[in-house]
């Protein structure tokens, strides 16, 4: 998962605004953050791998000037941790195309191949949305060939068609388009999310803003007008008027992680609210913990995510709810570091356990998603070692047990916990005293119920069950590896170099 953002306003301050809206995504990547403007006549470009807050400053505000613009935080899934690959992606015909994307593309090796060899372009990356960029570009640019120059509303709407009939995966995508505008879409199965605002100035004119979560509208004024629908293509002109295009025929299954654990609970995702999605998983977690009947003197949420599950499972157990473990609020979020060694050495500094809710007291931890298990597991420990008599543990969502190919970092079967491991066999990997884990039919009801228009979720991380179709054993083995790294060092690569020692291609 990435943060995309997008906005095409009226006014010249458009850079303050998508660095404000890029700090209420923080939470989707913090790998890399990247901003460009368009002044009418060029683009005013920054990016750099870092915080929101690091990687811009004043004097960028100064630089970047314009009305319209898109940004991005990046969590890599997919090609190298490399600066190169923070993004936005810019390729210079047609027209001069920026591009900010989140999900991944399953189909990678073929479309890189067909680029350079029937378009003849060179890629500078291995990022995955450099390859979606350029088959964009290409697909504009057959278009421009049969209907000329002069609609390109036109050429750019059947550019999208032809990318999507060509390019498989997650993909949410906005991009920004010289003499022509800001034009966003997302993948036919509607995987990753997107969502489109608008505000009216005094004079009753619309501004637009495009963003993966609603969360970054608000800072800016922007009221959400819906989400974009999957498949669809919606272009912002630069006379500040927008265009809608059904690409091809979509089906809405989004992925069901971003309620778990991706999305902030503040935010609403296809019609549904994050938070209220949670708190009915909480409600049929703590149906199974009292099946289970444990004697649990008190509930206790792992930091952040977890809470409002953990609080609605103490109401409906009538368990009451303690704060025993307390967060560093200045660690990242620990699951998306990259790097299994400083994964583990983070939650360290990150958490920590309050003595006096553990002594002698027999607890049920809860947290929203069991991945790696290097939270729980360190957790369980700390509160041992603080005391506790019994540890229990409850997940939120079900077993974690296949890559995920469409944008979470979770790309090898074997480094997640549940591989090939009985219930029993994960408790006694963990160290805990029960495990209890969220039925899948659960989680897909609690979401479920905020839009019960939506007949299927993107589950694949929990059932295997990969929605755009089969994914091929060289993608996942590709996947694994890739040059993130991942766990294979346990820390970033030197720049220019991958883990295997071969050179990434940087800035080529
Ligand atoms: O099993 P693991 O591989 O360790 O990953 C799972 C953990 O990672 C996430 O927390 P994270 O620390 O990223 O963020 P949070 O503070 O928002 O919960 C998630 O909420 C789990 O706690
Ligand atoms: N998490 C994402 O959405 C990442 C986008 C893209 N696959 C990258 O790795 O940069
Ligand atoms: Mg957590």
């Amino acid at each position: 998962m990435c943060g995309i953002l997008g906005i095409a306003s009226r006014t010249d301050e458009v850079f303050a605004e998508i660095y404000d809206g890029l700090l209420m995504l923080q939470h989707r990547g913090q790998d890399a953050s990247g901003i460009v403007t368009y002044t009418g006549e060029n683009f005013r470009e920054q990016k750099a791998t870092g915080l929101v807050k690091d990687v811009f400053d004043a004097d960028d505000a100064k630089v970047l000037t314009g009305k319209v613009g898109i940004g991005h935080v990046r969590y890599p899934t997919a090609g190298s941790l490399n600066a190169s690959e923070a993004q936005p992606f810019f390729v210079n015909a047609p027209y001069g195309i920026y591009l900010v994307h989140n999900g991944n593309i399953t189909n990678t090796t073929e479309q890189r191949e067909k680029i350079i060899a029937k378009y003849s372009r060179h890629l500078r990356t291995t990022s995955d949305s450099e390859i979606l960029l350029n088959v964009l570009a290409d697909k504009i640019s057959d278009s421009i060939k049969v209907n000329g120059t002069a609609d390109p509303k036109r050429n750019l709407f059947a550019g999208v068609k032809m990318t999507m009939e060509r390019i498989q995966g997650a993909y949410s995508v906005i991009t920004l388009i010289a003499g022509v505008g800001m034009l966003a879409f997302r993948d036919p199965h509607g995987i990753r999310p997107l969502s489109v605002a608008q505000r009216t100035n005094e004079n009753g004119e619309h501004d637009y803003a495009f963003a993966s979560e609603d969360v970054a509208f608000g800072i800016n004024e922007f009221e959400k007008l819906r989400d974009v629908a999957p498949g669809e293509a919606i272009l912002i002109d630069l006379d500040g008027n927008m265009h809608s295009f059904q690409a091809v025929e979509g089906k809405l299954t989004p992925c069901i992680f971003e309620y778990v654990y991706l999305a902030r609970p503040d935010s609403m995702l296809d019609g549904i609210s994050v938070y209220k999605t949670q708190l009915r998983m909480g409600q049929t977690l703590a149906k199974q913990i009292q099946d289970a009947n444990l004697e649990i003197d008190s509930i206790i949420p792992v930091p952040d995510s977890a809470r409002p599950v953990a609080l609605e499972v103490a109401n409906a157990t009538g368990i009451r709810y303690r704060e025993g473990l307390v967060k560093n609020r200045y660690i990242g979020r620990t699951f998306i570091m990259p790097g299994q060694a400083e994964r583990q050495k983070s939650v360290r500094r990150k958490l920590n356990a309050i003595p006096l809710e553990m002594k002698g007291l027999n607890i049920l931890l809860i947290d929203d998603s069991i991945v790696r298990g290097n939270t729980i597991k360190k957790i369980v420990q700390m509160c041992r070692d603080a005391g506790a008599k019994k540890v229990y543990v409850a997940s939120a969502s079900p077993p974690v047990k296949f890559p995920n190919v469409y944008g979470i970092d979770m790309p090898t079967k074997r480094e997640l916990v549940a591989d090939n491991r009985s219930i029993e066999e994960i408790q006694l990997e963990l160290g805990t005293d029960a495990l209890i884990y969220q039925k899948l039919e659960d989680l897909i009801w609690a979401a479920k119920e905020g839009n019960k228009d939506i007949q299927q979720f993107d589950c694949s991380c929990f059932d295997g069950n990969y929605l755009t179709g089969s994914v091929s054993d060289s993608y996942l083995e590709s996947l694994e590896n890739s040059n993130r790294v991942s766990e294979k060092m346990g820390a970033a690569p030197v720049a220019g170099e991958s883990w295997n020692g071969a050179k990434l291609a940087t800035n080529g």
